[in-house]
């Protein structure tokens, strides 16, 4: 088998060099029945190299351009037919809600495409569930959306990078995946967007959900165990074509001692919700409630979620949510909740309709 078709824009930084529509490059003869699927390249470890094969955390992230990426997998072709964009090439911890809205954007185009049948987005380790969470909150579809990435650079001994994205590709050409929303395929397992978090830093099996994952992708072929029952992609009301800018919505982090300083910061800079992580059940210090108090009556939403990463907050646990018309984020992280929040956000400004969104998300 010969390379990929692939069909990679310069690699920039800038957000505006996503490419609009872009050609297939044909290199590669169609084979018959193979379903189409699309790579879109962000940048992260997945292409990231380092010095030699021992470095297995210390590297630079986002090098590999996709072209390079799937010409190195050769064995793709037998999975689906593939061709790749490069739509940023950074990585994940830079991600910004402009470089969210661009990917989504170009996801969303693609999967309006007849000759597109699922797409793949590699993508930084680090915020990668962020991503993928926002993907299937604004993209209508039913195709699969698989999100990936490595947390070894490709240049490492027991590389993780190839079989994570050859596993995103044969789940993305996979009709079983559809309906399914977005998914995570990372170290043989598949995981639901909303519910997979990044929960350990140097191992490959860093991506875990407190519910268990849907399934798994074993040589080729997905066995599904479980679906989603939180509202995605085609049941939501957020549609990605819409949108063209996020209300801006911090994280403030609590811990012993924590001063107001950061709410005041936030709310001055004219955030329009603020996420509190709370210790425990998304406690709240007694000298920081009169702080997010005052966020309120000043028009802030404050969304009371958890430094804890398992379990959820109940509402008018810990604190009075009804009397102080907060929101709660149930068992979403912090960061998962700044974006769950700022899309609510473009629709409503109602903190009860507000925390029917974060019950139903
Ligand atoms: N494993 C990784 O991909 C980590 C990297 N810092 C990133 O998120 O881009």
């Amino acid at each position: 088998s010969g390379p990929q078709n692939t069909q990679a824009a310069a690699a920039t930084p800038a957000v505006a060099a996503a490419p609009a529509a872009a050609p297939m490059a044909a290199s590669q003869p169609a084979q018959q029945g193979m379903r189409n699927v699309v790579v879109l390249a962000t940048g992260g470890t997945i292409a990231g190299a380092g010095a030699s094969a021992m470095n297995s955390a210390t590297y630079s992230a986002a090098k590999v351009p996709v072209d390079k990426l799937l010409a190195g997998l050769p064995e793709l072709s037998k999975v689906a037919q593939v061709r790749g964009e490069q739509v940023f090439q950074i990585a994940s911890e830079s991600f910004t809600n402009d470089n969210l809205l661009v990917l989504a954007k170009r996801v969303s185009a693609l999967v309006k495409q007849a000759d597109v049948d699922g797409v793949v987005v590699t993508h930084g380790t680090d915020t990668l569930a962020e991503t993928a969470y926002f993907l299937s909150l604004t993209v209508h579809t039913n195709k699969p959306i698989v999100v990936v990435g490595s947390m070894r650079p490709g240049t490492a001994l027991s590389a993780d990078g190839a079989l994570n994205l050859l596993n995103a590709v044969s789940v993305a050409a996979a009709k079983d995946a559809e309906g399914k929303g977005v998914v995570v395929t990372m170290n043989d397992e598949i995981q639901t967007a909303r519910d997979v978090n990044k929960d350990v830093n140097i191992k490959t099996n860093a991506f875990q959900s407190q519910w268990g994952p849907l399934g798994m992708v074993v040589e080729g072929k997905n066995y599904w165990f479980r679906a989603p029952v939180k509202r995605h992609t085609m049941q939501s009301e957020f549609n990605i074509d819409n949108i063209s800018s996020l209300p801006a919505v911090e994280v403030v982090y609590s811990y012993g001692n924590v001063p107001r300083t950061a709410i005041d910061a936030f709310v001055g800079t004219g955030a329009k919700a603020i996420v509190h992580a709370g210790t425990g059940n998304g406690s709240v210090a007694d000298r920081i409630v009169p702080a997010l108090q005052e966020a309120r009556s000043k028009g802030v939403q404050v969304i009371r979620s958890a430094r804890v990463p398992y379990g959820f907050v109940l509402r008018n646990a810990e604190q009075p949510d009804d009397k102080y018309d907060w929101v709660v984020a149930h068992d979403l992280r912090p960061e998962k909740a700044r974006l769950l929040a700022a899309l609510a956000l473009t629709k409503t400004n109602d903190p009860k309709e507000i925390q029917r969104i974060f019950w139903e998300y």
